[in-house]
Formats: C-alpha cells, sequence, structure tokens
C-alpha cells in the first residue's frame, strides 16, 4: 500500500531505475562510497534504495546527533538481520531490540563497564600490556597475532576469569569464530537472504546451499561456544575462592527461580562483549603501530613526554595518564583517524520529521563514523594523522567529538567504551616506554593503512621493528612479570 507524505524524502544520487542503488554499494570500504555521493550530489543527509528499501545515510555528527542521541526512542532497533535469526545470533547484544532483555543485558554490562568500575580491571590490564611487550621482546615477528592473544586474554579474563595460556587454547578458537561469523552477518551484501526479510520463515533447507552450509555451521560455532564458556563459569561458581568474574558474579548473586533466564542473558552478553571488543581494539592497535612507523616525530615527541614524567626504567600506571596529554591526543587521533566501526544502522521505528524532509518509517538508517571523523569541517586536513589537533584551548572540546563519534549513539553507545579507552591507553604507554617503533629495512612497501572487505576494519598484515629503547626498562618489565607470575600462583 502506499503512504502519503507531506513532505519530500531526502534527495537520492544518480541511480538504476528499478534496482536503485542496489548494486552500487561495494563491499570494500562503502563508508567511503557513502562520502563519494555526499559530496558529488546528495549533500550530508540522503537516500539510497536497496532491493527496493530506503537507506538513510548520514555524513553529518550534528544530524545523527539530532536524530540517534536526541529522538532514541524512534532511533533504538537495528535493522533485522536474517542470517542472525536464522543462527540464533539475534539474541546477542548487537542484534537484539529494546525489550526485556536489551535492558537487563545493558544494565549488567553498564554495571561491570562504567568509568568507575573500570578501575577495578586496570590492574589486569597493565599486567597484560607488560606481558605483551615482553612477547613482543622476544619476537615482533607476529605482532598481529600477539596483538589477540593480548585482547583475547583481557576480555576472557574479565568475563569467565580464566587466563587462556596461548592463541591455541579452545576458548579463543571458539570466541573468534563467532566473532567472525557475527561480522561476516553485519556485512552488506554478504547473504542475498538480508534483502528478502520474508524468506527467515522458509526451511533453511529451501534458501540454497551456501546460505544453508554458513547457518549450519554459525549454529554449531555458537552452541560450542556456549557449552565451553558455560563449563568455565560452572567451574567458578562450584569454586568460591575464584575471584568473581562479570559471569560468575551475577550468578553467585541471582535468586534460583531467576537462574536460567540469567544464565541466557549472561552468556549471551558476555560473547557480545567478545565480539565487540576484541577485532575493534585489535585494529586500534594495528592503527597505532602504522602511524608511529609512518611519524617518527610524533613518537619521539610523545616518548619525551613518557620520559619526563616517569623517569628512566619505570613503566607507566594508569595514574599516569592525566599527566600525559600529548599521548592521550595520540590514543584519540588513532581513533578519529581509522575508526574500527567505520558505520553503524538502526531501524527507524516511525516517521520522523527532519529539517525539510520526512524520514520514512521502517527505513534503515547509517550513521557514518567514518564521515564524521574525516569531516574537513571539524578536522582540518582529515587524512594526516595530528595528534595536536587535541592540544590546546580547543582540544577537549576535539577529544570529546570523537569519542562521542566513535562508540556510537544513544542508547546503542558502545557500553565498553571505557574498557576500550583505558586498555588501549595503557597499551599505547608501554610500547611508547619499551621500544622504538619503525618500518623494517629493505621492506619496500610502504606501512598503510588498508583493511579487509567487511562491517569492522581489520588492517591488512605489515611488519614492524620494535627495538628495546633501554636496557633499564627491558629489566623493569622482567621484574613486573616475575612479580604478577609470584602473585598469580599464591
Ligand atoms: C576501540 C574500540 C571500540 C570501538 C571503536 C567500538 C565502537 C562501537 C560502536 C560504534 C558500536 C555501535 C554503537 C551504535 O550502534 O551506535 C559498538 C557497539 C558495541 N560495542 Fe563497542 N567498540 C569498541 C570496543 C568495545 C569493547 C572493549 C567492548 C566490550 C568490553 C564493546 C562492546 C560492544 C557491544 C556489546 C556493542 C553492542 C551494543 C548494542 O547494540 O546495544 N566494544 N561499539
Amino acid at each position: 500500500c502506499h503512504r502519503y507524505y507531506n513532505r519530500p524524502f531526502p534527495p537520492s544520487p544518480p541511480g538504476h531505475w528499478f534496482f536503485g542503488h542496489t548494486f552500487h554499494i561495494p563491499a570494500y570500504k562503502p563508508w567511503a562510497k557513502f562520502i563519494e555521493w555526499g559530496r558529488s550530489t546528495a549533500g550530508p543527509l540522503y537516500i539510497l534504495w536497496v532491493a527496493r528499501n530506503p537507506v538513510i545515510i548520514l555524513n553529518d555528527f550534528q544530524v545523527a546527533d539530532d536524530l540517534f542521541n536526541k529522538q532514541r526512542a524512534a532511533f533504538s532497533t537495528r535493522p533485522p538481520r536474517v542470517m542472525a535469526s536464522l543462527c540464533g545470533f539475534d539474541r546477542g547484544l548487537t542484534f537484539l531490540p529494546p525489550g526485556r532483555s536489551f535492558k537487563k543485558t545493558r544494565r549488567y554490562l553498564h554495571e561491570a563497564l562504567n568509568v568507575r568500575a573500570i578501575q577495578a580491571c586496570e590492574s589486569m590490564q597493565m599486567t597484560e600490556a607488560q606481558t605483551y611487550a615482553l612477547r613482543l621482546l622476544e619476537s615482533s615477528e607476529n605482532v598481529q597475532d600477539e596483538s589477540r592473544m593480548l585482547y583475547s586474554a583481557m576480555l576472557i579474563s574479565f568475563s569467565l576469569g580464566y587466563r587462556p595460556p596461548n592463541l591455541s587454547d579452545s576458548i579463543i578458537a571458539h570466541s573468534d569464530r563467532v566473532a567472525k561469523d557475527a561480522a561476516l552477518i553485519l556485512t552488506t551484501g554478504k547473504f542475498w537472504v538480508e534483502f528478502f526479510p520474508f524468506v527467515r520463515h522458509l526451511p533453511v533447507a529451501f534458501l540454497g546451499s551456501q546460505v544453508a552450509r554458513c547457518v549450519r555451521d554459525f549454529k554449531a560455532d555458537l552452541e560450542e561456544l556456549i557449552t565451553e564458556s558455560s563449563r568455565i563459569t560452572q567451574a567458578a561458581l562450584d569454586h568460591p575462592e575464584i575471584p568473581a568474574s562479570f559471569c560468575s558474579k551475577i550468578l553467585r548473586e541471582v535468586k534460583s527461580q531467576d537462574y536460567v533466564e540469567t544464565k541466557e542473558l549472561v552468556d549471551y552478553a558476555s560473547l557480545s562483549m567478545y565480539a565487540g571488543a576484541v577485532d575493534t581494539t585489535i585494529a586500534s592497535v594495528d592503527t597505532f603501530l602504522v602511524a608511529m612507523m609512518l611519524n617518527p616525530d610524533i613518537q619521539l615527541k610523545a616518548q619525551k613526554e613518557l620520559d619526563n614524567v616517569l623517569g628512566s626504567g619505570r613503566l607507566p600506571i594508569h595514574a599516569d595518564r592525566t599527566s600525559l596529554p600529548y599521548v592521550e591526543a595520540i590514543l584519540t587521533e588513532v581513533l578519529r583517524w581509522n575508526p574500527p566501526v567505520p558505520l553503524t544502522s538502526r531501524k527507524l521505528a516511525s516517521d520522523v520529521d527532519y529539517s525539510d524532509y520526512i524520514l520514512p518509517g521502517g527505513a534503515s538508517v547509517v550513521a557514518n563514523i567514518w564521515a564524521m571523523n574525516h569531516d574537513p569541517e571539524l578536522f582540518s586536513d582529515p587524512q594526516e594523522f595530528q595528534p595536536e589537533r587535541f592540544i590546546g584551548p580547543t582540544g577537549r572540546e576535539a577529544i570529546r567529538l570523537v569519542h562521542q563519534a566513535t562508540f556510537g549513539f544513544g542508547i546503542r553507545v558502545c557500553p565498553g567504551q571505557h574498557f576500550a579507552t583505558s586498555s588501549l591507553w595503557i597499551v599505547i604507554a608501554t610500547l611508547l616506554v619499551t621500544f622504538t617503533i619503525s618500518t623494517v629495512p629493505g621492506e619496500h612497501n610502504e606501512p598503510g593503512l588498508d583493511c579487509e572487505e567487511g562491517a569492522l576494519i581489520r588492517v591488512l598484515p605489515y611488519k614492524c621493528t620494535l627495538k628495546p629503547r633501554s636496557q633499564a626498562i627491558v629489566d623493569a618489565l622482567k621484574r613486573c612479570s616475575e612479580s604478577s607470575a609470584a602473585a598469580q600462583s599464591k
């Protein structure tokens, strides 16, 4: 049926008369195409037609703030994902519509991850950052694997209270598989069924062999992960002397009649955290290392600041953060320059009037975080890595803007943002104190920030040289590692 509107829809870039823009959205860096369309024809707010459905693109921070933050109720559901519901992933927080389960899960995450609560994780984050630096002292051959180990260990320790010893541990393998499956489900155009939501009511066997195989594999990955993490949590519940983790703390306190419901919510909350946390933070560590290779002067300036504040032979701790504005500026510039989640989307609950336009209820709305962080009106020379933009009188406001765009909007704002920033800060500061970061001599290709296809940024493999800056700092790292090993064995 046709609806009648008293205002026009936002403008649209040219597209096919029947298919609209369906075949024009690239799977590789769609955010860049969205910027190009905005610049060349349509302005910062425009509409695309994908399989005859409206998709509204927001390239401008102010528009996203007006809509996603100030009209939260209309912009709180994600567009439905057929594959997520076929595979059982729709109980993960990223896919949940607002309602009872959503509210409870967000509350659990908020209680564990708010600015104050996160202070309880600082010593774990610092120990993991030092262990990471020690492993890189031995070899920087596989720096990306080491970063994966760093963040997998942090997240699993935090949510399950178990520290996996290495990357081949089964809980990491299972968690990584589910995170990868979720990222594929979120990739626009990956599965044809997403264009035809009604097919989710059909038997899977009717959907073709590729979809059927993925549904079977993704479901199996999810079941295996839940079984494995339940086993670890149960072991913690059976041994009250084991320190509480995110999962065991909630389950120790819940009333017995609510146990089954809470257990399911907590299982999905913990896998949503892993899927939300690991690839995003690793992308930021990669971005940092590449930025340091490309900008030796910036690296040197940060190391001078650290040496002035810490003296020689002392490793950074979180309490140093406020005394190190230039390191803070580098962290912010890493998040701005290469935002790990370049796009985020909603399904519009009802018609909304905005500026001179009507945004039709039911449309998908995509906020282009990449475009906001690279808006030349907000950040001059946006392609340049320039931490200086966050120093001086306008610095604080610019930092706030970057955090607001990079971690998303409204009631779906990233619940892990304080965990992300405090852990990235200690990792960056520890690396800067320990190493001179440079390109590998003889490697001809300039390190760059190219990434894989997909919804999240995954930086393509690169090589770097990490040379210890002093024997005093190497000794300090070894001492810290011995004392944390001794503390663990007690
Ligand atoms: C640099 C690191 C990170 C970045 C840039 C990032 C960014 C984002 C963004 C943009 C969203 C979507 C928000 C929206 O739709 O408006 C999001 C959602 C989410 N993030 Fe993060 N994130 C990071 C790290 C983390 C960490 C460390 C955790 C957990 C400890 C986490 C857990 C989640 C979860 C569970 C969601 C889904 C929230 C929902 O749909 O209600 N993220 N994140």
